[in-house]
């Protein structure tokens, strides 16, 4: 169940004129589900938010991996009912170890870091944040594309850092960044606060996705000329050069043809939404399994 809770972020984010200024901003969590303890639509302070932290106290029994999938490669992932029990069964084995920290999910535009967002926050019991959201209504103008238009890209920028900032100190959140958070090392040290989720989707099928939803809500693609595909792929090229060793900072990878291959299959784009969310729950125990290991060893 997904619930909508508003609350205020309380503080400070760069004006038009870049001077800091303290503002209330409200903004939409939307927790998947109310077990934060806020009614529906009541409005409630960050504050409030961080104070349902539990502390993070060290609980480490050795983790076991496991992967549920016994089904012939290339059939569990057409099989909805079959992936939402594994996706639960994974995030049950997750959950523990996670000891609250967020999820960022990182990756290009189109990636799937909100569709997949979604869905983990669900399975996890984490609220979901969307970092492109929270900026516009930190500074109260509606879209992103609106913002690089009234202000500039430095100016998103400087309020994207602020965000992730104040993100940072909070707990059990799913947040879904904006493509180019990776081009800023300071976001990478609010980031390393919980664990980053890299979406690694080849570029031709992310201009295919955008291409099928138009380039006007992406003020970096929407001013190239072309027809939809041709456009999006020509800049999200251009983009991935500059940001290609950004995005390996993440502490995992979640790369989409490694995961048709495993399956079997010719084109990511059969890889469902919720196989992904599965691939990404896989690998942060994975992940977190051997820093474990390290620690205890
Ligand atoms: N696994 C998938 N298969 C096919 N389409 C997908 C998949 N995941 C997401 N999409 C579609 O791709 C588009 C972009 O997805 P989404 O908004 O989740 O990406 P994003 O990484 O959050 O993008 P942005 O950074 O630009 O906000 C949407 O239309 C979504 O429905
Ligand atoms: O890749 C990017 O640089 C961006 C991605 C979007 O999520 C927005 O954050 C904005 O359009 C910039």
């Amino acid at each position: 169940m997904e619930a909508s809770v508003s609350f205020s972020l309380k503080s400070s984010y760069l004006t038009k004129n870049d001077t800091k200024f303290g503002r209330k901003c409200t903004g939409i969590v939307r927790a998947s589900s109310l077990q934060l303890g806020f009614q529906r639509g009541q409005t409630v302070d960050l504050a409030d938010l961080t104070r349902n932290r539990v502390s993070i106290k060290s609980r480490n029994p050795p983790l076991k991996i496991s992967c549920c999938h016994k089904q012939p490669a290339g059939t569990e992932i057409h099989n909805s009912f079959d992936d939402a029990l594994i996706l639960k069964r994974k995030a049950q084995d997750v959950l523990p170890y996670l000891n609250e920290r967020c999820i960022y999910l990182v990756g290009m535009m189109g990636s799937g870091k909100t569709t997949v967002g979604k869905i983990l926050s669900e399975v996890l019991g984490y609220s979901f944040f969307d970092s492109d959201k929270l900026v516009e209504q930190a500074v109260g103008i509606p879209s992103v594309a609106q913002i690089f238009k009234e202000h500039s890209e430095a100016f998103f920028r400087d309020n994207e850092s602020e965000v992730l900032k104040d993100l940072s100190t909070m707990h059990r959140l799913v947040v879904a960044t904006g493509g180019g958070a990776v081009i800023r090392p300071v976001n990478w040290k609010y980031m390393k606060h919980g664990i980053s989720v890299w979406l690694d989707v080849p570029l031709d099928a992310l201009a295919r996705r955008i291409a099928a939803v138009g380039t006007a809500s992406r003020p970096l693609l929407d001013k190239e000329s072309g027809d939809p595909y041709t456009k999006a792929f020509a800049k999200l090229t251009a983009l991935f050069e500059q940001r290609s060793d950004a995005y390996p900072n993440a502490d995992v990878r979640v790369c989409l043809e490694d995961m048709a291959s495993k399956h079997g299959l010719s084109d990511v784009s059969a890889l469902s939404p919720t196989a992904i969310a599965i691939e990404a729950l896989l690998k942060i125990e994975i992940f977190l399994a051997e820093k474990v290991a390290v620690r205890n060893s």
